[in-house]
């Protein structure tokens, strides 16, 4: 079993009088930068000249200072920037500013555990890292709540890192939920397969592959979007306050039954040995270095299968569709 630990576990006065700069102000940073905030620490958002959140962090009462400038002032450093950007500003403007005994922090392994930065030896380098979006990380710690974590320490170069990452849990709420200890290996190999297998690329590609039959074989596409797409969401939250079994008692006999014969089926032998492709190429890291090469080359495939997915049917009609639906939380889409 993995170790858990809780708010009690956990003593914030390990981050009090120190100095804490947050790079980047998007889904993590905005959230985890206020979370730290509320819970009393002393937190300094870092951004580039001319940033479009720098206003906007201010306004939410935080300091504002250009990474640089964060990076040399603090004594702990998040960096809360796109993974592909992380390498190339941390040896420019973050490492400059780094002392021994200073820590770094991260929300994702993947430029630790891939080489894309190596940090000096005389500082800490550890982990918290949400189980969730960013703007459900904020929105459940104002609530008085907090996301599930984990916690993992890749350099402790004080004899203090797993203190201060528990401490810097607490500040961000997840305590609150808990938190598993892991290592930068695992949580990066495990987040990479979740979002590329199942939680963002698989269910993205059901949702398509879906819509697309329904629409070929003639059916309304406003019926398809809602069978495929919108209804999921519905189904995924007994999922997640249940398990299976809370979902398969809450669904007809029907879908229970069409359900289970007809899922293996299409996620079958042929997507398991995808999945196991998928995970050899996270694990070798070859799918690192293409997304590495894919950052440095300004990002083609992204920007383009972009427009192709805001162009296919399935967004077009589901635009329209949730446009006719206002109580649909808006917040998610800022990003
Ligand atoms: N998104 C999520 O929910 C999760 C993310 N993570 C991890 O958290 C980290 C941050 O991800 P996420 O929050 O999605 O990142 P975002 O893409 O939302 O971060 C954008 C922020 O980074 C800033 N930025 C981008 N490029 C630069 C640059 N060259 N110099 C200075 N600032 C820059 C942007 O500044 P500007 O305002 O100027 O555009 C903006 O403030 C990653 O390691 C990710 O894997 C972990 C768990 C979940
Ligand atoms: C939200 C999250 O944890 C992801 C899917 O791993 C990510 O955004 O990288
Ligand atoms: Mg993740
Ligand atoms: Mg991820």
């Amino acid at each position: 079993m993995a170790q858990m630990y809780y708010d009690n576990d956990a003593d914030l006065n390990m981050l009090k009088g120190k100095k804490i700069a947050v790079m980047g102000y998007g889904s993590q940073g905005h959230a985890q930068a206020q979370n730290l905030h509320d819970s009393g620490l002393d937190v300094t958002v870092g951004l580039r000249e001319g940033s479009r959140r720098w206003k906007q962090a201010e306004e939410d009462g935080l300091k504002v200072m250009t990474v640089a400038e964060a990076a040399k002032m603090a004594d702990v450093v998040q960096i809360l920037l796109p993974d592909e950007v992380q390498s190339q500003v941390y040896y420019s403007e973050i490492e400059p500013g780094l002392e021994a005994g200073n820590a770094i922090v991260f929300s994702h392994g993947f430029n630790i555990h891939y080489n894309q930065i190596i940090p000096q030896k005389d500082i800490d380098v550890y982990m918290v890292a949400p189980k969730s979006p960013g703007h459900l990380v904020r929105r459940t710690y104002v609530d008085g709540a907090g996301v599930p974590g984990l916690v993992a320490v890749y350099q402790d170069a004080t004899g203090k890192a797993m203190e201060m990452a528990l401490a810097h849990a607490k500040g961000v709420g997840c305590t609150r939920a808990g938190v598993y200890k892991t290592s930068f290996r695992e949580e990066t190999e495990t987040d990479l397969f979740g979002e590329q297998v199942d939680l963002c690329g698989g269910v993205a590609s059901l949702i398509k592959t879906s819509f697309e039959v329904l629409v070929e074989a003639g059916y309304q596409p406003e019926m398809a979007y809602f069978e495929t797409c919108h209804e999921l969401k519905l189904i995924v939250d007994l999922i997640h306050e249940g398990g299976l079994d809370k979902m398969w008692y809450s669904v007809s006999n029907t879908a229970e039954y069409g359900g289970m014969t007809v899922g293996p089926k299409v996620i079958n032998e042929l997507s398991r040995e995808a999945m196991y492709e998928a995970l050899d190429r996270i694990q070798n890291g070859e799918f690192a270095r293409e997304f590495v090469l894919e950052g440095k080359a300004n990002r083609p495939v992204l920007t383009a299968m972009e427009r192709q997915d805001r162009e296919h049917p399935l967004e077009v009609i589901g635009k329209e569709i949730r446009s006719k639906m206002p109580w649909l939380n808006s917040e998610l889409n800022e990003k």
